[in-house]
């Protein structure tokens, strides 16, 4: 898998770091937000406060007061052409415009968000779907149709408004799809999933944390468009001409241009600056918000098995017994391409075995087969996984749940990747905690500082509360390994866990494992290309070339006696390579293997 390259890595945690500040801290110190947003809210003030501001009602109409001017006593701004008191009228056409703007921006982002959500997140059958029908509204003429279905609406812009809402939907779902194609592939997302997380909490944490900040700018946006919509139907006369509007009183102010200009002047006044505050402060939210959103790193999740894959009931005696496992990619020419061919591994109850090959090998895609977390794209040709007894290919995410997390648990090789970097540590570990032993918060906390201390984590209490771009990349680690065994799971995958960690780290964390290991009595499948790595760990040994195993054995075996050419030269590389460990790997030195 690409490793992010460490700029990458630091623009996450500077667009981290930033985003810690609460968005509204930051937006105080932008005078465009403070004017804008200052602006808005005495204008919307002035609307609820309507009652207290004046006598009349807004339709009541005195044909003596008939354009009276500017200043007329009782009548602060005058009357328009029927006598109707114009301030009266104003202020309660700033009601009409909020209620268009609720309901208008109100209806799209629902609509918008929810099916972005699905339509992003899940399968490409459910994306196609979504895509289709929001494709189909785009190509309804908006103003049109709302003229068109004013028999329907009767008149009433709220109606209208809600159609509006749904005709401005897809601009929003397409936001929120693309961005949740981008998150959902994000390690820390595969992470949560491989925690046992179930889509509707990811999708409110993790998802839609990312998602909230080009939300809240299309809302802006949004809300000044069903603010101008809703005016200019009113200004063609669409709509219940008991509605007091911007528009109805545009119109009527342009009807009376030559004799009281005024009366033209205060709606038209009045609209300008609520849809230009609008879009200012659209502007200076996406100032604000914009790079507090890590940029996606791609790794997929889900499990696609080919027809006729012919699933057959094996030894149960091991813990995982993985037998003939084909994965496959579709190529540019359609066909699809096996990675993993014919892999047959079994791990026993408390055994450790290490997967060793070089890149590319197929190590990653074995693992993630069995934690039922292959990409959308992938395709299980053939073979069988049996976990207890129980057979995964083919399991639904819904039945692979309860196990990935709590049975079957997971370290990752990039620690730092898979944490959120918008959560503290803790509240992460106490969200897989919970979720895979259904505990109380408290309980998983007290639960999660002792594990973090028995992880090695001096301070676990400071870590808990710490960001993770507060904390190093062993103790990253450290945290992950923390929250993997949290719910003592009896098979530990452990996907090149060292490989992003500096040498002396790199002991350590495998002194931590070993330790874990034999404490929880686990079995572990370490997925490495070092064979230093497993030698210090592994009872067991499975060699992978190009999809396939090569050779198969106890470690000391394979130490003391590789039958295959691939084997004897991956040895011969840790032989060569003295800056693979700083202490020789025990286990062979004990067999004096490496002398
Ligand atoms: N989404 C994908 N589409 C197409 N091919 C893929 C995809 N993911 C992985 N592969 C291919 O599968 C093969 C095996 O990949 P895998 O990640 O299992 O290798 P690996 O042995 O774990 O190596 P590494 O440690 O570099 O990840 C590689 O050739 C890789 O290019």
């Amino acid at each position: 898998m690409t490793a992010p390259s460490t700029e990458h890595i630091l623009a996450i945690e500077d667009a981290a770091a930033t985003s810690r500040i609460p968005i509204w801290k930051r937006l105080l110190k932008d005078p465009q937000a403070v004017v804008t947003a200052g602006i808005l809210v005495i204008i919307f003030l002035l609307g609820i406060l309507t009652p207290f501001l004046t006598q009349h009602g807004p339709n009541d109409a005195d044909l003596s007061m008939v354009n009276a001017p500017v200043g007329t006593p009782g009548y602060l701004l005058g009357a328009d052409e029927t006598g109707r008191d114009i301030w009266t009228r104003l202020l309660h056409s700033i009601n009409t415009a909020a209620i268009s703007a609720i309901i208008g921006a109100g209806v799209a982002l629902v609509v918008g968000v929810i099916a972005g959500l699905i339509g992003g997140y899940f399968g490409a059958v459910t994306r196609a779907s979504t895509e289709w029908i929001f494709n189909l509204v785009m190509t309804f003429p908006g103003i049109l149709l709302l003229i068109i279905l004013m028999p329907v609406t009767g008149g009433d812009y709220r109606f209208t408004m809600l159609i509006f809402g749904v005709l401005l939907s897809p601009g929003i779902y397409r936001i929120v799809r693309n961005l949740v194609v981008g998150v959902k592939n994000e390690l820390f997302v595969d992470a949560a999933r491989v925690s046992g997380l179930g889509n509707l909490r990811i999708l409110r944490r993790h998802v839609l944390f990312v998602v909230r900040g080009p939300i809240i700018i299309a809302a802006a946006f949004m809300a000044g468009s069903a603010i101008a919509v809703q005016s200019g139907l009113a200004f063609l006369g669409v709509g219940s001409l008991e509605i007091p509007s911007f528009g109805a009183m545009i119109a009527s102010g342009f009807r009376n241009l030559y004799i009281a200009p005024t009366q033209f002047l205060w709606p038209s006044l009045l609209l300008g600056v609520i849809t230009a505050s609008l879009v200012l402060l659209g502007n200076a939210l996406r100032d604000t918000l914009e790079g507090s959103k890590p940029t996606p790193v791609k790794v997929g999740i889900g499990q696609k098995v080919a027809p006729g894959n012919d699933v057959k009931a094996r030894d149960a005696s091991a813990l995982l017994e993985v037998t003939d496992l084909g994965i496959a990619y579709r190529g540019p020419s359609g066909q699809p391409r096996e990675v993993v061919r014919g892999v047959s591994l079994s791990v026993a109850r408390g055994e450790v075995v290490g997967v060793v090959g070089e890149s590319g090998s197929g190590k990653t895609q074995t693992a993630f087969a069995t934690l039922g977390v292959l990409p959308a794209e992938a395709i299980i040709t053939r073979g069988s996984i049996l976990f207890d007894g129980k057979e995964l290919v083919g399991l639904t995410d819904a039945r692979m749940r309860p196990l990935r997390g709590k049975e079957i648990a997971y370290i990752p090789q990039e620690p730092m990747s898979n944490l959120d970097p918008s959560y503290r540590v803790g509240s992460q570990l106490v969200e897989g905690v919970r979720s895979a032993l259904g505990v109380s918060k408290k309980e998983a906390k007290e639960r999660v500082l002792a594990l973090l201390e028995r992880c090695g984590i001096n301070d676990p209490h400071r870590t808990f509360d710490s960001y993770p771009h507060q904390i190093s990349g062993g103790m990253a680690q450290r945290v992950l390994i923390a929250g993997a065994v949290a719910s003592r799971p009896r098979l530990l995958i452990a996907d090149e866990p060292t490989t992003a960690l500096d040498v002396t780290v790199q002991a350590e964390i495998l002194d931590l494992l070993r330790d874990l290991q034999s404490e929880l009595d686990m079995a572990m499948l370490l997925v490495t290309h070092n064979f230093g790595v497993v030698a210090d760990i592994c009872d067991r040994i499975v060699v992978m070339q190009n999809g396939a195993v090569v050779e198969e054995g106890p470690a000391i075996e394979i130490f003391q006696n590789p039958q295959d050419e691939y084997t004897r030269m991956l040895l011969g590389a840790i032989l060569d390579e003295s800056a693979v460990r700083a202490d020789p790997p025990a286990a062979a030195l004990a067999e004096g293997v490496l002398q």
